[in-house]
């Protein structure tokens, strides 16, 4: 399914959650929604999933308004950080439910993925822990099979062996049945490689869209002495610069690395969580993609 968002905006009282974004995502690719807390990452991912309607611009999957459109809901799986099911229902009960709702649920898959999280289907959702419901969250999420499936933080209490569980989970899956993924996280470092396209917004906007991999291979951290680094970085988009006694550190973003070698200077590759924060530093802002 493609999704094609044009001059979206969401305006909450004074509050413009979302501030004329424009993108476009195609079909089977797993995309990073990235961003500070308040960015509007959720209120995109409501938007998309039409579960609010926008304020102003549009929103169209392949070419329909999702708001309130079943024909377009029930392909897309929204699974938000928490409160995605009702308490007092028994997991065996959200399994029929999204059999119910989901045209290309699988329930081989919801079974086994129950047995690799170690939850049981007569457990009831209030006495499940934060981690067990994420993983339920997941097992949903993974086997609704949706052709746009959206991850919002999805791994609230779950440990660090169970979340590399869920990024394995998710690659074999996706590669056994492609389907449009997208992932919110504040985890960045950990999910970089699933990703093959990066969104960041900041403030209600879009700040960049970009492949992961030209995205690793335009940004970098170049190291040296002060002069070099100076003479380097002229006229070149730095985004974050650091001084220690004679010795500089500058973070570049959208240019060549090579030449960077070139002139000699130590070069490392910048991690995506560091970028977004300097892209969406204050009083900055960042800069065009
Ligand atoms: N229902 C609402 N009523 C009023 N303001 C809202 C509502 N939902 C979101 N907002 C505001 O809109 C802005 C964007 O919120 P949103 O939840 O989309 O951000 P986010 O990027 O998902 O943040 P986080 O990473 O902290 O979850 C925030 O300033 C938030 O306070």
């Amino acid at each position: 399914m493609n999704v094609n968002i044009s001059g979206l905006t969401k305006v909450y009282g004074k509050k413009r959650a979302l501030d004329g974004i424009t993108l476009q995502l195609e079909e089977n690719k797993i995309y990073g929604l990235l961003g500070r807390n308040g960015a509007g990452k959720t209120t995109l991912m409501q938007i998309l999933a039409g579960q609010i309607m926008p304020t102003g611009g549009s929103v169209l999957i392949n070419s329909q308004k999702p708001f309130e459109n079943q024909e377009i809901t029930e392909s897309i799986c929204l699974i938000n950080e928490s409160e995605n099911f009702k308490k007092g229902l028994k997991i065996k009960d959200i399994l029929k439910i999204a059999n119910y709702f989901y045209p290309n649920w699988n329930r081989e898959t919801a079974e086994k993925l129950l047995e690799d999280f170690y939850l049981n289907e007569n457990l009831k959702i209030k006495t499940l822990s934060k981690g067990m419901e994420s993983a339920l969250g997941i097992t949903v999420g993974l086997a609704s099979r949706s052709p746009i499936t959206i991850f919002d933080e999805p791994y609230i209490g779950l440990d660090a062996a169970a979340r590399s569980k869920f990024y394995d989970l998710l690659l074999e899956e996706y590669e056994e049945y492609p389907r449009t993924l997208i992932l919110s996280t504040h985890l960045i470092d950990e999910i970089t490689r699933l990703l093959e396209e990066v969104l960041i917004v900041s403030e209600g906007r879009l700040l960049m869209q970009k492949n992961t991999d030209e995205l690793r291979e335009e940004s970098f951290v170049v190291n040296g002495s002060s002069a070099a680094v100076s003479e380097f970085v002229k006229n070149k988009n730095v985004v974050y610069r650091k001084s220690f006694g004679s010795m500089e550190q500058a973070v570049l973003y959208g240019e060549n690395r090579m030449e960077a070698n070139e002139a000699g200077l130590q070069v490392e590759h910048v991690p995506v969580q560091d970028l977004m924060v300097y892209l969406t530093a204050k009083p900055k802002g960042g800069v065009s993609a």
